[in-house]
């Protein structure tokens, strides 16, 4: 994973979102904390080209994202209410219709949906309507989904707001165990307290960039403040 921000940044009208943002990031657990209405979810649409910079540029894998298809397959992104994300009605659909729109065919397709549900133990989800799921059971069909795709990159928006200590323990397991690289905003700080390097934004600037326990310090400085 290679993503480079070159002095990017986002206003809204006269409203920064997020000031100009320099720096590479290649590990392969990166945390993004702060307050709320900080940026961290801005920075993030920036990686997969779903938000665009209003100065400056972000380059993912050698490539911008202003080329965005070339980002979006890239780039899995699962967002803070995954219920939004789930386009089809059954949790099998859902997972095979992201793979049809990137143009695999049915048997390709009928494979790769059989594969994901067994390398997450999610078969028992599979004919499941989705609007039924609990909160960590459509955290784990929305990772299905996503993953299914085979994108290099993942980065999940708050992976364990709204589940029950249990649910939240099986997230963080399925996370650990992801060989994929992962970008993980979060609220919840035991989440990201061992990843190597953990972004810390107030204010629509980054205003620290450390391994997890300085970063952690830094944030619950400014909560505190
Ligand atoms: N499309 C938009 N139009 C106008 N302002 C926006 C838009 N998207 C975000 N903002 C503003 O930019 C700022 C940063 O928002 P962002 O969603 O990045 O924060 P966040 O740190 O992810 O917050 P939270 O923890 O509450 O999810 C906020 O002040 C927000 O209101």
């Amino acid at each position: 994973m290679d993503i480079r921000f070159e002095g990017a940044g986002v206003s809204y009208g006269a409203h920064v979102a997020l000031a100009p943002v320099t720096l590479q990031l290649t590990e392969k657990r990166i945390g993004i904390i702060g307050l709320n209405g900080s940026g961290k979810t801005t920075f993030a649409r920036l990686i997969n080209g779903l938000t665009k910079p209003s100065v400056g540029r972000v380059i993912v894998n050698g490539r911008d994202t202003t080329d965005a298809k070339a980002i979006l397959t890239n780039v899995g992104f699962i967002f803070q209410s995954p219920q939004n994300q789930i386009i089809l009605p059954v949790v099998r659909d859902d997972i095979a219709f992201g793979l049809k729109s990137r143009g695999f065919k049915p048997a390709e397709i009928a494979a790769k949906v059989e594969a994901v549900l067994q390398r997450f133990n999610a078969a028992h989800l599979a004919e499941r309507r989705a609007h039924e799921l609990s909160g960590g059971e459509l955290q784990l069909a929305a990772l299905c989904s996503v993953l299914a795709t085979g994108p290099d990159i993942l980065i999940l928006d708050e992976p364990t707001n709204q589940l029950d200590l249990k649910n939240r323990a099986l997230v963080q397991r399925l996370l650990e165990s992801l060989p994929e690289n992962a970008i993980v905003i979060s609220h919840d700080l035991e989440l990201v307290a061992n990843y190597e390097r953990v972004l810390v934004f107030h204010g629509g600037n980054l205003v620290a960039d450390a391994p997890a326990g300085e970063a952690i310090r830094c944030y619950r400085e400014i909560a505190s403040g």
